[in-house]
């Protein structure tokens, strides 16, 4: 599992942490380990140019401390000093290393192997100060490595949120714990490929962080296994309602999830039974309505629903529910709030706009807070699709889940019909809806990238990734 902590939570355990060290060893340990990641990035230091972008805080400190250390192992370091004031004692040992403050910033950043952007970290607000964009677009459109000192600078810690100019760096080296914007776009974006550098936090952290990502071991820990006395019943039904005569194939789709979501059985509800039974046969179909369509444990509701009725009766349920697509238009909290088993929007940012009544493009810049605002609204489990899949809980006491293994390939027609069916047949097989809409998020995603290897793919080709993604997880 990897945790993202927010900034106050990260300063209070710096702080416990800070007190039972010596003065300076904190800020020694983040240099050193970011000096180490910039020899790995370079392959050679001696001889090498390198460029410290310090700002007027402790980040400007690191960067100029792991300057100091890179010129004692030969590299030619210069400094661009971007603040009122600098660090004085990471100034002071860059200066005595060799390194140098710079007369003309644009000289020295055209000829720079790397630049090491220490303008603000975890004090930053707010997008980069005027006189920092230019130096900064001279160190992008330079042929120089950019690495970021704990997150990029201008990119908000706690939310992803990037106002205004940032940095956009090839690496970030991060101290102590991932921050909440290192994993969430659009800021991720502009991290690169993020390391952590262990300075003792972890102890002083507490248990519940802010963000979690679920990697291998722990999908693999969540996902179904049949048992020997399993019979298709016990392994669950999921009904899938989806598709009309005008979007037949947001069904097939729909049900193509569906059958690789570990659930015994897929009941299709709709009138797309025949588009669906001739590619998946082994489809039990129902023209509808949902409630006399037969017994099920979970129910996936809405890919190209268009104006089918169906959302009131299957909310009436008394068995999990999602709700995708169409099922999403006019979805009144109040319907929602008053069920009794679990419920799975699964909504992307136009969807998660129009239910909060905002802008999609407020949604796209903060996304960590539209989910939450989400779950609580509604009382239910929230998964927000786009660049990074997030899963919120209505229990606001539980980490949000960021999906890692999201892929722009899947910004494709019909692959969010794809990813409800899955999810839906994880809630019917028993997983709890938190659990269900992460596994689901993590398995579309990497079967986008085994069916893309880099070329684009279509939504039936992450379907029929979806076994291959699976064994993968379960190694
Ligand atoms: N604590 C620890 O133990 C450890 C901390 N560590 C390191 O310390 C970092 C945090 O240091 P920090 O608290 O000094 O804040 P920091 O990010 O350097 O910025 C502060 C100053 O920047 C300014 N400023 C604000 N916004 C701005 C903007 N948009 N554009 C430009 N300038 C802006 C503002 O000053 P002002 O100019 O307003 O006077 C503000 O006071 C942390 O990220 C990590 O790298 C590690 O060494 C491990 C141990
Ligand atoms: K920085």
């Amino acid at each position: 599992m990897r945790t993202a902590y927010r900034v106050e939570t990260v300063r209070a355990a710096e702080a416990a942490l800070m007190a039972r060290l010596p003065d300076g060893a904190l800020m020694q340990r983040a240099a050193a380990g970011l000096a180490g990641a910039c020899a790995t990035i370079l392959g050679r230091v001696y001889g090498a140019r390198v460029v410290v972008l310090a700002g007027s805080g402790d980040n400007g400190g690191d960067a100029l401390y792991a300057g100091a250390r890179l010129a004692r192992r030969g590299a030619g370091v210069s400094a661009v000093l971007l603040g009122a004031r600098a660090h004085e004692g990471g100034l002071a040992a860059l200066t005595r290393a060799g390194g140098r403050v710079a007369d003309d910033p644009f000289a020295v950043l055209a000829r720079a192997d790397l630049v090491l952007d220490g303008i603000t970290g975890i004090g930053g607000r707010g997008g980069l100060r005027p006189d920092a964009v230019p130096v900064v677009r001279a160190a992008r459109g330079s042929d120089a490595v950019v690495v970021a000192v704990d997150l990029p600078s201008g990119v908000a810690a706690d939310t992803g949120a990037v106002d205004g100019e940032a940095v956009r760096a090839d690496a970030t080296v991060t101290f102590g714990a991932y921050k909440p914007g290192l994993l969430v776009d659009p800021a991720r974006e502009y991290a690169g490929a993020v390391r952590l550098v262990d300075i003792g936090l972890g102890p002083h952290l507490p248990s519940v962080p802010e963000l979690e990502a679920l990697q291998h071991a722990d999908v693999a820990r969540l996902l179904p296994v049949p048992r020997v006395e399993s019979d298709k019943y016990r392994r669950g039904v999921v009904g899938v309602v989806a598709g009309s005569a005008r979007y037949p194939g947001a069904a097939v789709l729909a049900v193509a999830g569906a059958l690789r979501g570990g659930a015994g059985a897929v009941r299709y509800v709709g009138p797309a039974g025949q588009a669906v039974l001739a590619r998946y046969p082994e489809t039990l179909v129902h023209a509808g309505p949902p409630g006399r369509a037969g017994r099920v444990q979970a129910w996936a509701i809405g890919p190209g629903l268009g104006d089918t009725p169906g959302v009131d009766e299957v909310l009436e349920s008394d068995v999990p529910v999602l709700v995708d697509a169409d099922g999403l238009r006019l979805l009144d909290p109040a319907a929602v709030r008053a069920r009794t088993a679990p419920t799975l929007l699964t909504p992307h940012a136009g969807e998660a706009a129009a239910l909060l009544g905002v802008a999609r493009d407020d949604v796209e810049a903060r996304r960590l807070d539209a989910v939450r605002e989400l779950a609580a609204r509604y009382g239910a489990t929230v998964l927000l699709k786009g660049s990074t899949t997030l899963v919120a809980d209505p229990r606001g006491d539980l980490p949000v889940r960021v999906n890692p293994t999201g892929t722009g390939w899947l910004a494709t027609a019909g692959s969010g019909d794809v990813l409800s069916g899955l999810a839906g047949s994880l809630l019917a097989a028993g997983l709890a809806a938190r659990d269900a809409a992460s596994a689901a998020a993590y398995l579309h995603g990497l079967a986008a990238r085994r069916a893309a290897r880099g070329a684009p793919v279509a939504a039936h080709d992450v379907a029929d990734a979806l076994p291959g993604a699976w064994r993968d997880v379960i190694g």
